[in-house]
């Protein structure tokens, strides 16, 4: 569903203000906000790719708490859903815990990914959702998402980014040294103004903007 009106390209920043206006003066609490954007995201991918089994990669921020939220719309979709994890629940905060809690008590598959795992092997899928890092982080990519994102960037299948390709500097469109080769990017609430410099469609691939549910009042505030 398209948002109305438009927003136009935003940084990370001032995508993170909407969403603490929305909080703080819309009263919309944050996980109202996570659930609509995982919701919105799990119709895209199910209506762009309706066939075959989904792959979600979750970080340990709320990006992979968008990516928790994905899986149990796709598995009532009617989706094969796997989950590798970087964290195990009760080491996430906030909305990111919460909506992990809900993906473990669902029953879906949730694979945390393990010290000895060198490098990640990944579960085979048609389609990959690569939830590991949003607007909370630049490049390079620290820890083992780089390796993650290697393996994901190795396997053939259809792959999804939320938010922002990991890896991906999305006010500036740079990218380190790994960065998730996406074929299209579901990013919330606005456009990021990185996806229009240099080449940073390479790795975008298809940009779709997905509704948060935030208010027209608000919307019109941020408004070209
Ligand atoms: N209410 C909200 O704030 C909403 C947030 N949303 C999602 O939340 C995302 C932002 O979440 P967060 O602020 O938790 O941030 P992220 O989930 O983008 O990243 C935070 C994590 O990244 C790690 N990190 C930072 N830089 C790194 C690097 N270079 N290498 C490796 N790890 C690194 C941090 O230690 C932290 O664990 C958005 O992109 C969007 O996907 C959506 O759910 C919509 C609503
Ligand atoms: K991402």
């Amino acid at each position: 569903m398209n948002q109305v009106p438009p927003l136009p390209p935003m940084t990370c920043d001032q995508v993170r203000e909407i969403d603490q206006v929305a909080m703080k003066q819309f009263q919309i609490p944050g996980i109202v906000l996570m659930e609509n954007a995982g919701r919105g995201a799990a119709e895209c991918i199910d209506q762009i790719a309706p066939d075959g089994s989904v792959l979600i990669l979750c970080g340990k921020g709320n990006n992979g708490g968008d990516g928790f939220t994905i899986a149990r719309h796709l598995q009532l979709a009617g989706r094969e859903v796997t989950i590798v994890a970087m964290a195990p629940a009760d080491e996430l905060h906030g909305d990111a815990a919460i909506q992990a809690k809900i993906a473990e008590a669902s029953g879906i598959e949730i694979q945390i990914l393990q010290e000895s795992d060198e490098p990640p092997q990944l579960p085979a899928a048609d389609i990959i959702v690569d939830g590991l890092l949003g607007t909370g982080a630049k490049p390079p990519l620290r820890g083992r998402y780089a390796e993650v994102v290697e393996a994901a960037n190795a396997a053939s299948a259809i792959q999804f980014a939320l938010d922002i390709p990991t890896g991906m500097n999305g006010d500036t469109g740079e990218t380190g040294a790994t960065t998730f080769v996406a074929d299209h990017t579901l990013t919330f609430a606005a456009p990021k103004v990185g996806f229009e410099k240099r080449d940073a469609v390479r790795f975008t691939g298809e940009v779709h903007v997905i509704s948060i549910g935030v208010p027209l009042k608000l919307l019109r505030q941020f408004s070209a």
